[in-house]
C-alpha cells in the first residue's frame, strides 16, 4: 500500500483564506478518516464552502495544508476517485438531465448504470428535461447522481438537501448511509442539525473560519452532565426567574417560545419534582415533561450565538 493511501481521506491544517478583508477560513484543522462521514456545520458565512472548495481542488488557499486522498487538492489523478455535489448545482442550463448524467459518466472508468442511478434517485420522468427546467429539488438530486455516478471513493456534497422535499431528502440520506456501508468517505455540509445527527460519524462546528466544537453527534450532546434539559409546556408568562430561584444553583429556566419551557442544568428527580409543584402554586399544570440531552441545535447555538448573519 503507498503512503498516500494511508492518509487520512482529508486532512486540513492551518488553513487560511481571505477576500479582501474578509477571512473566510482562518486556520481550519479538519480531519475526515476513511470510510466515515463529517458533518461540516457553521452559521450562513462560516467558511464551510469556501473549504469544501479548497478541498475540491476548485480555489487555492492563502496559506495550509490540504491533501485529499493522500494527494493536493485537484491532483488530476483525484479526479475519477471524488465526487462533489457543488452547491446549487452546476449543470450547463441546455442539457437534458439524462444527458448530463450520461455525459458524466462516460468520463468514469467504471461508471453506475445511469438507469439505475436515475430510478433511484426518482429522475425518470424528467430524463428529456432541460436542466434549467427542472425543479430545484430535481437539480439537486441531478447534481447527487453527478457527484456518484463515477463510483467514487470520496464525496463532497455542499447542503445536498437544501431545497428538497421530506421525501427526497429521505432518499439522499438513505443514499449516504448506503455509501457509507461501501467505505465511501463523505464529507457533508449541511443547515440541518438532523441531517448531521443523522448521518455523521464526526461533527465539526465552526464559525468565522475557525473550529468551534467537534464530536461525535453523541459526545457533542451529552458530554457535560450539567447541561441536561427539563422541557414542559404550560401557560405562557409564567415568571422564570421565580422558577430559577426556587430550582438548585446552576439550573436556569428559560421561556423558549410562547408556553414552551426549558431548565438547563443537572436535572435530576428534585428538580422536576420542584418544577412541578412550582407550577402548582401558580395554578397551572406542567404539560409535555420531557427529560433529555441537549440537541445539537442547542449546542449549535450556544456555540454560534443567536443574531443573524
Ligand atoms: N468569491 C468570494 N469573494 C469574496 N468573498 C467571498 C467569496 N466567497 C466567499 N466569500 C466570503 O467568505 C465568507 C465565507 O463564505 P462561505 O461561502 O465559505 O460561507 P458558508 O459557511 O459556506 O456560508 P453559507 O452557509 O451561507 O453557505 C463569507 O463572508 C463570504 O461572503
Amino acid at each position: 500500500m503507498s503512503e498516500s493511501e494511508n492518509r487520512p481521506a482529508v486532512e486540513v491544517s492551518g488553513l487560511v483564506k481571505r477576500y479582501g478583508s474578509t477571512t473566510a477560513v482562518d486556520g481550519l484543522e479538519l480531519r475526515l478518516a476513511r470510510g466515515q462521514v463529517l458533518a461540516l456545520l457553521g452559521p450562513n458565512g462560516a467558511g464551510k464552502t469556501t473549504t469544501v472548495e479548497i478541498c475540491e481542488g476548485f480555489v487555492k488557499p492563502d496559506a495550509g495544508s490540504v491533501t485529499v486522498l493522500g494527494l493536493p487538492p485537484g491532483d488530476a489523478a483525484l479526479r475519477p476517485r471524488v465526487g462533489v455535489m457543488p452547491q446549487g448545482g452546476g449543470a450547463y442550463p441546455g442539457v437534458r438531465a439524462g444527458e448530463m448524467l450520461r455525459l458524466v459518466a462516460s468520463c468514469a472508468a467504471r461508471p453506475l448504470a445511469t438507469g439505475w442511478l436515475i430510478d433511484v434517485l426518482g429522475l425518470g420522468s424528467v430524463q428529456r428535461i432541460p436542466y434549467k427546467r427542472l425543479s430545484g429539488g430535481q437539480q439537486q438530486r441531478l447534481s447527487l447522481a453527478c457527484a456518484l455516478v463515477g463510483r467514487p471513493e470520496l464525496v463532497f456534497l455542499d447542503e445536498p438537501t437544501a431545497g428538497m422535499d421530506p421525501q427526497a431528502r429521505r432518499l439522499v440520506w438513505d443514499l449516504v448511509a448506503a455509501l457509507r456501508a461501501d467505505g465511501v468517505s463523505v464529507l457533508i455540509t449541511t443547515h440541518l442539525m438532523e441531517e448531521a445527527e443523522t448521518l455523521a460519524d464526526q461533527v465539526v462546528i465552526m464559525d468565522h473560519g475557525q473550529v468551534v466544537a467537534e464530536g461525535t453527534p453523541a459526545q457533542l450532546t451529552t458530554e457535560d452532565p450539567d447541561c441536561q434539559q427539563l422541557r414542559f409546556k404550560a401557560r405562557g408568562g409564567l415568571d422564570t426567574t421565580l422558577l430559577t430561584a426556587a430550582l438548585p444553583e446552576g439550573c436556569h429556566v428559560t421561556e423558549a417560545a410562547l408556553g414552551m419551557y426549558v431548565v438547563t442544568g443537572r436535572v435530576d428527580p428534585q428538580v422536576v419534582s420542584t418544577v412541578t409543584a412550582w407550577c402548582a402554586q401558580q395554578g397551572v399544570l406542567a404539560e409535555e415533561l420531557n427529560v433529555g440531552r441537549r440537541s445539537l441545535e442547542d449546542v449549535f447555538l450556544e456555540l454560534t450565538g443567536r443574531e443573524l448573519r
